[in-house]
């Protein structure tokens, strides 16, 4: 698709972030990064260990803060917003399977808190049935078998099983921007190949606007239709539509080298 018909979803505009600055341990980590993402993206993020990756999605999402540059989203810059704040519009999943999810509550009970919009009802109210059927729906889409074991304890569930409700979970609201860091690193190849598939369908279902960082350049070339080679805390490469699709692994293995 044409990018200048996409609307703008989320600009980065010269952002920086440094690390113990003014020690003789100062890192110049993001170094004036600009970025505009555009409704409906889907971004492979790659780059080196330590290119900074995670600290410019961290960024995003406010878990750090920016030493300079601005965040729009939707227009309004957030820079200086609550993790809080952006968690109403984005919404992340990270390697640890067991981050996106509460292991001591059943699968059922985690389904409820990630609808934001009940979050003022009991957890002991969810059980009606028409609850139970909505969420036994959402769980077969995920064809992990999930839909009998509802009141499985999440703790018990695979990491495979444990990744995929955390996607549910992270995507029921329908965030404007949806966040994954190395989502299926964890995981076993065939499991890992179930989760990207997974994800490839919620993201094309729910349209949404995704940057999911990885290590793997096949499911990088494979999923999105755009791709940022992020390196020693600058934008190398952003490739977009028939650009990336016409890229080759051989091609990204030697810019990572240069
Ligand atoms: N909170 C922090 N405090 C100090 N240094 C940090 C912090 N977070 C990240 N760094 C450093 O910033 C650099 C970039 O880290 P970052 O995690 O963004 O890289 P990355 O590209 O995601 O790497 P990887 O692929 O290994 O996960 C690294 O040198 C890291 O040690």
């Amino acid at each position: 698709m044409d990018k200048a018909k996409k609307s703008e979803i989320l600009v980065v505009k010269n952002l920086q972030k440094v690390f113990f600055p003014g020690t003789e341990n100062e890192k110049h980590i993001l170094k004036n990064i600009n970025l505009k993402i555009y409704n409906g993206d889907f971004i492979s993020v790659i780059g080196n260990n330590g290119a900074g990756k995670s600290t410019l999605l961290n960024t995003i999402a406010g878990t750090l803060s920016a030493d300079a540059g601005e965040i729009d989203l939707d227009n309004h810059n957030i820079v200086n917003k609550s993790i809080a704040y952006r968690a109403r519009f984005m919404s992340r999943v990270f390697q640890d399977p067991k981050m996106g999810t509460a292991g001591d509550l059943s699968v059922a009970e985690n389904l409820v808190l990630a609808q934001k919009h009940t979050h003022t009802a009991s957890l002991h109210r969810f059980k009606t049935a028409d609850k139970w059927v909505e969420f036994k729906k959402l769980l077969k889409t995920l064809n992990m078998g999930l839909e009998n074991r509802l009141e499985t304890q999440v703790k018990y569930l695979s990491g495979g099983q444990r990744q995929a409700l955390s996607l549910l979970m992270a995507t029921l609201s329908k965030p404007d921007l949806l966040l994954l860091d190395e989502h299926t690193a964890a995981l076993d190849p065939k499991t890992s190949f179930d989760v990207m598939d997974i994800t490839q369908s919620i993201v094309q279902r729910e349209k949404l606007t995704t940057m999911m960082i990885t290590h793997k350049m096949s499911d990088a070339l494979k999923y999105g239709n755009r791709l940022i080679m992020v390196q020693d805390g600058q934008i190398k490469l952003d490739v977009s539509g028939l650009d990336k699709e016409n890229l080759k692994s051989e091609e990204l293995i030697q810019l990572f080298q240069e």
